[in-house]
């Protein structure tokens, strides 16, 4: 499996970027627009709310579900039985944000929202015009003012060794949105899966950017874009006492978007939030 590395200002980009999304699920995007001085403040002080207790107040709503989710009821991924090694986060721009965190995290949804747009805008380009025929509307104006956007801060805590056997920072999943930004982590562990099942790390050099494909696409796109398999490992030896912190922003469709004959964005992710058990 080779996750292509895309130089974002290249130009011929979009090809690469898109071939790489087409044959792994994933691409790692240099010389990006976004931030990384913002990147690495958002890191700083959401640690820092990790490990005060002001996150108490904050406690997420299951219905709208914004807010802090602690470790203790973090998700179980698909398929597991094991609950990950995570606390997080979720912003949306209509919930609840912590005062002092809110403006650089608001900001940063800002630009990387419209990366992320420009990035849909380069699949559209690359599809064939059978998928294309397919949408119900054209990728990008999916996602324009979508209060479903979701930017997840996620904190994995030092590991004590009293975790549970089998229990990982980060089952195998796969995400359930359209596309996932996720700039490169303060430490490794993210891998992504291959065809044969075979697990590759993926690149966290400093200001890179992972980008991946989630189920909705992959649903849009009649399974034309695969929405591939990816975990965080467990660090070992010195490493497993530092935390790492994440920041992936998930680019959902508004609501009423019409993905598939069987699925709108609403009754899509209703049925997975079910059945991650962060909604009844
Ligand atoms: O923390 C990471 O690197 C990946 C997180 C992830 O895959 C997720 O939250 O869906
Ligand atoms: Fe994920």
């Amino acid at each position: 499996m080779h996750v292509q590395t895309v130089d974002y200002r290249s130009n011929d980009a979009p090809g690469h970027f898109v071939t790489s999304l087409r044959e792994t699920g994933f691409a790692v995007l240099v010389n990006h627009p976004l931030p990384t001085a913002l990147i690495g403040d958002i890191y700083r002080d959401w640690l820092d709310f990790f490990n005060g207790e002001a996150k108490q107040d904050y406690r997420f709503d299951p219905e709208r579900q914004d807010g802090w989710f602690s470790t203790a009821v973090s998700e179980t991924a698909k398929g597991s039985s094991i609950r990950d090694l995570k606390e997080f986060y979720h912003v949306f721009t209509w919930g609840r944000i912590p005062t002092e965190l809110r403006d650089n995290a608001l900001a940063y949804q800002e630009v990387a929202s419209t990366l992320a747009a420009e990035l849909l805008g380069w699949i559209e380009q690359c599809l064939p015009a059978e998928v294309t025929a397919g949408l119900s509307e054209p990728l990008s104006g999916m996602i324009t003012a979508s209060p479903n956007n979701l930017l997840r801060v996620l904190r994995y805590p030092p590991l004590s060794g009293d975790e549970a056997p089998g229990s990982l920072r980060a089952a195998a999943h796969e995400d359930i949105n359209l596309i996932t930004l996720l700039p490169a982590a303060n430490a490794p562990g993210l891998e992504v899966r291959d065809r044969q099942g075979n697990w590759h790390a993926v690149s966290c050099e400093p200001g890179t950017m992972v980008v991946n494909v989630g189920d909705m696409l992959q649903e849009a796109t009649a399974g034309w874009l695969p929405s591939t398999s990816h975990r965080v490992t467990n660090p070992t030896g010195e490493d497993a006492r530092q935390s790492r912190i994440s920041l992936p922003l998930f680019l959902h469709p508004r609501s009423e978007v019409v993905l598939s004959e069987r699925h709108t964005a609403d009754s899509y992710l209703n049925e997975r939030l079910r059945e991650l058990g962060i909604k009844k």
